[in-house]
Formats: C-alpha cells, structure tokens, sequence
C-alpha cells in the first residue's frame, strides 16, 4: 500500500554551470512530495496506528525536524546539503530519496515504512521526481 505526504520550504541556491540567470544565487519556494508503502497495520485496540501504514502525524513531525529543519528550510542549499554535488531539482530528490533510506526507514514508530518516490517541486510549474534506484547510483558522500 502506498502513502504520501507533502512538505514544503523556503531556500536559496544557485547552478554554478547554469548558462543563463540559475548561475546566480535565487531563492525558491519549493514543495515536496514523498511516497512511501508499507504494510497496512491489523486494527489492534492497543495500537493507535490501527489501520495505518504509517501515521501522517509521525512522518510529519520526523521529516520536518530531521530533514527540513536540519537541512533545507531557510538555507543556502549549495552549503547545507551534505554530500550534494549539485543543488538541482533532479539531485535534491535522489539526495531526500536517499536521506530516507539511511535515517527514516527502519525508525521504531514506523514499522516497514519504505520511501518509493520524492518528488521536488521548485516552482509551481516544474519538477523532479527520484526513486531508490536514482539515489543509489548517484551515489552521494554523506
Ligand atoms: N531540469 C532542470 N532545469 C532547471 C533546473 C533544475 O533544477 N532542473 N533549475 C533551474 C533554476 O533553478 C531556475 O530557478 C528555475 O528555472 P526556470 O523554470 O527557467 O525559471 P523561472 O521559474 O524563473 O521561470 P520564468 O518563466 O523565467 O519566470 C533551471 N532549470
Ligand atoms: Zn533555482
């Protein structure tokens, strides 16, 4: 079963190779989208995750500390990102797909919880989207 949550933050960057006006420090408000499966929780009486894959309230509250906050929100993200070779939309989403593998799955509260996709959304008319198999081959320094 598939779950998705969407974030958002506010941050500057540049493409330092970009030949036209992305070479120069801009600002975004960039949106985010994660999807995730997992298995569907047994109604339990003594589980409040009952029915879930995964409570949006928790997934929440950890991607927006351990991610957001930590490293994108109000940020410079050519200088926050650790590991990032390039602040691109397409390497920002294989760099938060690959954050979730490392820090988010296998986390106590949630289960068998797996990322699938990120999507970054850097203006309201463009995106890109990343899977497991793009994080993996690029192969990030963290
Ligand atoms: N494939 C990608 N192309 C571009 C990216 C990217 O991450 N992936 N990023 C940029 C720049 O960061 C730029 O800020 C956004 O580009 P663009 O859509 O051209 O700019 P605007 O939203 O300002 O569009 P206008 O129509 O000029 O207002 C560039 N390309
Ligand atoms: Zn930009």
């Amino acid at each position: 079963m598939k779950i998705a949550r969407m974030f958002k933050f506010e941050s500057a960057h540049r493409l330092p190779y970009h030949d036209g006006k992305c070479h120069r420090l801009h600002g975004h408000s960039y949106r985010l989208e994660m999807i995730f499966s997992g298995t569907v929780r047994q109604p339990d009486e003594k589980d409040p995750q009952s029915g879930f894959v995964a409570d949006f309230g928790i997934v929440n509250d950890l991607v927006k500390e351990q991610l957001i906050d930590r490293y994108l929100d109000h940020r410079d993200l050519n200088a926050s990102v650790p590991g990032i070779p390039y602040t691109s939309a397409e390497y920002l989403s294989a760099w938060i797909v690959g954050w979730c593998m490392r820090e988010l799955e296998g986390h106590p509260q949630l289960g068998d919880l797996k990322i699938e996709r990120v999507r970054v959304w850097e203006t309201i008319n463009a995106w890109a989207e990343a899977d497991r198999q793009d994080a993996e081959g690029m192969n990030f320094h963290v």
